[in-house]
C-alpha cells in the first residue's frame, strides 16, 4: 500500500506473526531481491487503542510514527474487515492517533489523522558544509525542515544524507527541503531517516507546515505538495493538534516467506 507514492508492506501480525521486523524490513524492502517498499508496517492489536501499528524503515531501523502508513493502517483494517468503525484510534510509539475514514462505495478513498502536537519546535543555524537556517520539530520523530526559495536547485542525494547524520540529531533525522508556493500551498521533497528519499512523508509533511507557520510563511491550513502527491496539513488553533488528511491506496496482496 502507499499513501501518496509513500509505499510500505503491511503485515496483520494478529494472523502472520513476525519474529525479526528489522531483518525482514530490510530485506523485503530491497527492490530486486525482495518486495520493493520504503519500508515495514506491522498491525497489530492493542490494550488501549482499537489496533497497533510499529514501523521499520527500509534499513531495519524503527520509528515512532509513519503519517502515510496510518492512513493506509486505516485502509487496511476497513477493507479487511477487522473493523466496521469508521473512527478508529491507533497505538503508536508516538502516543495514539485518531483515524477518521472517509468511504466511498465501501473503500476507504482518503483518511484524516490527528496527529496531536508537535512536540519541540526550535529554529537552529547549521554549520559547516550546509551553513542553513532551519527549523527542528519533533512528530513523535525528528524532522529538520529548510525553506529555500528554489527546490529545484537541491541536490537531495548529496545534502539529505549528510544532514540526516548532522551531529546535533544523535538519533538521525528526517531531511525536508521546502519552497513555499502560496500562503496556503508550499512544494516539500523529503529525504527520509532509515529510507532516503521517498515520494512523500506524512509526518515530514506536518512537520513542514508548523515550520511554516511558525516562521510567518503560510496560514495554519496549507497544501503540502509531494513528489507523490498531496496532503492537507491543518495545525488547529483551539486544540495545538495537527490534522493530516490524504489519500491511501493499495497496490496488490502477495505471499512471501516469513
Ligand atoms: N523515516 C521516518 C519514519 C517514516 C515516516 C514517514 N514515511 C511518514 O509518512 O511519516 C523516521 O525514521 O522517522
Amino acid at each position: 500500500m502507499h499513501g501518496t507514492g509513500n509505499d510500505y508492506i503491511y503485515v496483520d501480525v494478529t494472523k502472520y506473526p513476525i519474529v525479526t521486523p528489522e531483518r525482514k524490513a530490510i530485506e523485503w524492502s530491497k527492490y530486486h531481491t525482495g518486495i520493493g517498499s520504503d519500508g515495514l508496517i506491522l498491525i497489530g492489536t492493542s490494550e488501549i487503542a482499537d489496533f497497533s501499528m510499529r514501523i521499520f524503515n527500509a534499513d531495519g531501523s524503527e520509528a515512532m510514527m509513519c503519517g502515510n502508513g496510518s492512513r493506509c493502517v486505516g485502509k487496511y483494517v476497513y477493507e479487511y474487515g477487522l473493523t466496521r468503525q469508521t473512527e478508529i484510534t491507533l497505538e503508536t510509539l508516538a502516543g495514539i492517533k485518531v483515524l477518521k475514514l472517509n468511504i466511498e462505495n465501501g473503500k476507504v478513498t482518503s483518511v484524516t489523522v490527528d496527529m496531536g502536537t508537535p512536540l519541540e519546535i526550535e529554529r537552529i543555524r547549521l554549520e559547516g558544509k550546509y551553513p542553513l537556517q532551519s527549523t527542528r520539530i519533533s512528530m513523535g520523530n525528528p524532522h529538520l525542515v529548510t525553506f529555500v526559495e528554489d527546490i529545484t536547485s537541491i541536490n537531495l542525494s548529496e545534502t539529505g544524507p549528510e544532514l540526516e547524520c548532522y551531529p546535533l540529531f544523535p538519533d538521525r533525522t528526517n531531511v525536508e527541503f521546502a519552497q513555499i508556493i502560496d500562503k496556503d500551498k508550499i512544494r516539500m521533497r523529503v529525504w527520509e531517516r532509515g529510507s532516503g528519499i521517498t515520494q512523500a512523508c506524512g509526518t515530514g509533511a506536518c512537520a513542514t507546515a508548523v515550520a511554516a507557520f511558525e516562521n510567518g510563511l503560510t496560514e495554519r491550513k496549507c497544501e503540502i505538495i509531494m513528489d507523490g502527491g498531496t496532503v492537507t496539513i491543518e495545525w488547529e488553533q483551539a486544540s495545538g493538534h495537527i490534522l493530516m488528511t490524504g489519500p491511501a491506496t493499495k497496490v496488490f496482496d502477495g505471499e512471501i516467506e516469513n
